[in-house]
């Protein structure tokens, strides 16, 4: 696992180097409201252009203004996954599953069988997802991220909207999901526990 990231951010007001260089399989960005950990997220996906620096995933060359590499979002290999869901609501389980999917399933490295049975999603395939629970429509969201077949998976405050009791079942998922699949994870957060619970590397912006 492999994280080479040293770029200059600009947001309105906000601007700030941010330099990660991590080998880590989970690599957390804990830092106060306002720090930029969206930002930086987002400048990862390439939703967000920096000012100017480089991130490089895996070997791979994401963005480097210097070489004038700005590859777009679609070919980033990312997979994203946010504090709300966000899933497709005239969809059920199995189509927003599918969304996005990369290549054919024989081939795939993350197959949907494979997937499912992993985040324990494989019941509720056919189900409307109005109907899940918060912490089951995040598993379809991880799912549906590993599907599209990601180099990395950008996890953006995943289990802030959950309460209590369902940000206890979901961290397990989490854990196998650091555990059996071989992907490298930046794993935004406020909460300095839960990222003890799945980091092996913690950079604090402040
Ligand atoms: N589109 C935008 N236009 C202007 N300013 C922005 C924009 N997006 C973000 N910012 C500013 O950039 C700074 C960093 O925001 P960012 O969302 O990256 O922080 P964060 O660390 O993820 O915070 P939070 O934990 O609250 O999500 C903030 O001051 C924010 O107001």
């Amino acid at each position: 696992m492999s994280l080479r990231i040293d770029v200059a951010l600009r947001r309105g007001g906000f601007q700030r180097r941010i330099r990660i260089e991590s080998e880590a399989r989970v690599t957390a960005l804990l830092g106060p409201s306002g720090a930029g950990k969206t930002t930086l997220l987002n400048a990862i996906a390439g939703l967000v252009r920096p000012v100017r620096g480089r991130i490089q995933v895996e070997g791979r060359v994401l963005f480097d203004d210097a070489a004038r590499i700005d590859l777009p979002p679609h070919l980033r290999r990312i997979g994203y996954v946010f504090q709300d869901a966000r899933l497709f609501p005239h969809l059920d389980v199995r189509h927003n599953l599918r969304y996005g999917r990369h290549g054919r399933d024989g081939d795939a490295r993350f197959g949907f069988d494979a997937i499912t049975a992993l985040l324990g999603i494989g019941h509720l395939l056919d189900r409307r997802t109005r109907n899940l629970s918060g912490g089951e429509a995040q598993r379809v969201a991880l799912g549906r991220a590993l599907l599209s077949q990601p180099d990395l998976l950008l996890m953006d405050e995943p289990l802030a909207a959950l309460d209590e009791a369902r940000r206890g079942e979901l961290i397990p998922y989490l854990q196998r999901v650091r555990d059996e699949v071989r992907l490298p994870i930046v794993y935004v957060s406020h909460q300095r526990d839960e990222v003890e619970r799945l980091a092996d590397e913690v950079h604090v912006l402040e």
